[in-house]
């Protein structure tokens, strides 16, 4: 019986991999950086061959760490595969040489024609087809622009000889050696170019980006049959059975199964994701509608809402203000004070996201009086993480009304601290399992119970029991006070 599988965790920064086994354990991990491209200001780009060599990087060591240990690669039941959403490549079919660089998802370079597409009224359009909001942060606006300005593409895409693919695709494809084009549901979704309704490519979108669907993956179960990898790639054929978006995947590694289960993750922004069923709701307050995951042919659908600058505040302390050596220390800092003492912080660096979409909105410290210190500025920097992540929790509230449980993860929910003002200011509890890695198990969950290495979700509940639970312990009183006060902060931020 095999005993592990393997999650390939493609990220913005970084390609990490990781074996779980049976247990849901972590056995082994690898991760290497690669290159960001700034050609000019606001656009980024990645070089496809680093993605894919990063990558590979990873999956041999963890192919070494099996030999290390006599085992081998045969003991890999099968692969997920998860990845940064909406990052943009084009590639020839027969030599597999891009044409472009991947455009990647936080590049603006489109901001031109997704303005026009507004002035068009096409707001209406793309929201009900894709549940998405007209944004060059997409798929479909970057492939028009590759279409547009590399000499050629489009009429080679034209002829068929060029193929479309978010990061997940790049991969499957490198990994099957060329045989597999596909996709699955929640990477499909974040295209701006997939009807979430009708689960298909949406031909009325295809013609007005003027896109030919021959160059699009086909779009497969999240938790299904991927091909198998080749082994002139990786040395031997394993089936890869599971491929989400990074965000989807840890909404499906925290286990949120159940209509109403929130996952957040505090990275360098926030993003979180709630499971609405098989309801797909369009928001009233400015939050995506997306596909949570597809399995058996059946999807299940999530709102998203995102904040720009969650964990990277703390960053900001460190190497811009310069008033702490480490995140580390800022949970003491903030407890060295008794309260924020009326200081309040909103990280508007880039403008502010969910419910507020203002993109014009700035930064600002607010509250400041001769009393207050470093401590209370760091304090104020952390309980805005929790403000932020509150604002787009209220905001799926009001778009459900029915919110389950809130898991968290990703970096800054190491952060005690900011965990209990978390829960204190949303008079809920939280929920932080003990490995924080959800991206990397909610692949592997997805391979795994494809290939009956586990066998349902009631399994993979068990599988991943260990958790802290953080306690609202906050007055009623004290919790509007403050968030009060944060509004007040917000409204100076705010140039709308
Ligand atoms: N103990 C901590 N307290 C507060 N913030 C933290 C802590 N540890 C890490 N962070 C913040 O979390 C972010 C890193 O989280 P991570 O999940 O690795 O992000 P990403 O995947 O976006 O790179 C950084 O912005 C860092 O400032
Ligand atoms: O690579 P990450 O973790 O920054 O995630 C990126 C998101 O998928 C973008 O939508």
């Amino acid at each position: 019986m095999n005993k592990y599988i393997l999650a390939l965790d493609q990220g913005t920064t970084s390609s990490r991999a990781v074996l779980f086994d049976r247990s849901g354990a972590k056995v082994f991990a690898a991760q290497y950086e690669f290159p960001q491209i700034f050609p000019k200001a606001g656009w980024v780009e990645h070089d496809p061959k680093d993605i894919l060599d990063s990558q590979l990087h990873a999956l041999r060591d963890c192919i070494e760490f099996l030999k290390t240990g006599g085992e081998d690669i045969s003991e890999i039941a099968a692969i997920g595969v998860t990845n940064q959403r909406e990052t943009t490549m084009i590639w020839d079919k027969s030599t597999g040489e891009p044409v472009y660089n991947a455009i990647v998802w936080q590049c603006r370079r489109t901001a031109d024609t997704c303005d026009r597409f507004e002035e068009q009224g096409l707001d209406k359009f793309f929201r009900s087809k894709t549940g998405l909001l007209i944004d060059p942060y997409f798929s479909a606006t970057k492939i028009k622009w590759i279409f547009d300005n590399v000499d050629g593409v489009r009429e080679r895409a034209q002829r068929g000889e060029l193929l479309f693919g978010t990061v997940d695709t790049w991969l499957i494809w490198n990994l099957t050696g060329g045989r597999v084009h596909a996709t699955d549901y929640t990477n499909a979704s974040r295209t701006m170019l997939f009807n979430i309704h009708t689960l298909e490519w949406d031909r009325e979108i295809l013609g007005l980006l003027g896109i030919p669907e021959c160059i699009l993956p086909e779009v497969r179960n999240s938790s299904g049959d991927f091909g198998v990898t080749s082994a002139d790639v990786i040395g031997a054929e394993i089936p890869i059975c599971g491929c989400a978006g990074d965000q989807q995947a840890a909404l499906f590694g925290q286990c949120c199964y159940l209509k109403g289960d929130v996952k957040n993750t505090y990275g360098t922004g926030g993003f979180l994701l709630m499971n609405t069923g098989d309801e797909c709701v369009e928001s009233k307050n400015g939050l995506l509608t997306t596909i949570a995951w597809g399995i058996g042919g059946k999807v299940t659908y999530a709102l998203e809402g995102s904040v720009f600058v969650s964990g990277a505040v703390v960053k900001w302390l460190r190497d811009e203000l310069c008033i702490i050596n480490s995140a580390e220390e800022t949970a003491a800092l903030a407890e060295s004070v008794p309260d924020n003492g009326g200081v309040y912080f909103v990280p508007a660096f880039v403008g502010l996201g969910t419910p507020y979409w203002d993109s014009d909105a700035r930064g600002v410290i607010c509250g400041l009086t001769r009393g207050a210190g470093r401590a209370h500025i760091v304090r104020a920097a952390l309980e805005a993480i929790a403000y932020q992540t509150a604002d787009v929790i209220k905001a799926m509230e009001e778009d459900t009304s029915a919110l389950g449980l809130i898991k968290v993860d990703g970096g800054a929910s190491q952060n005690d601290f900011l965990m209990q003002f978390q829960s204190d200011i949303l008079g809920r509890s939280i929920i932080r399992p003990r490995n924080v890695e959800s991206t990397a198990t909610g692949a592997a969950f997805l391979a795994g119970l494809h290939c009956g290495f586990w066998e349902n979700r009631e399994e993979l509940n068990r599988v991943s029991q260990k958790f802290r639970e953080f306690i609202p312990a906050m007055q009623e009183s004290e919790r509007s006070r403050l968030t009060d006060g944060w509004k007040q902060a917000v409204g100076r931020s705010l140039m709308k």
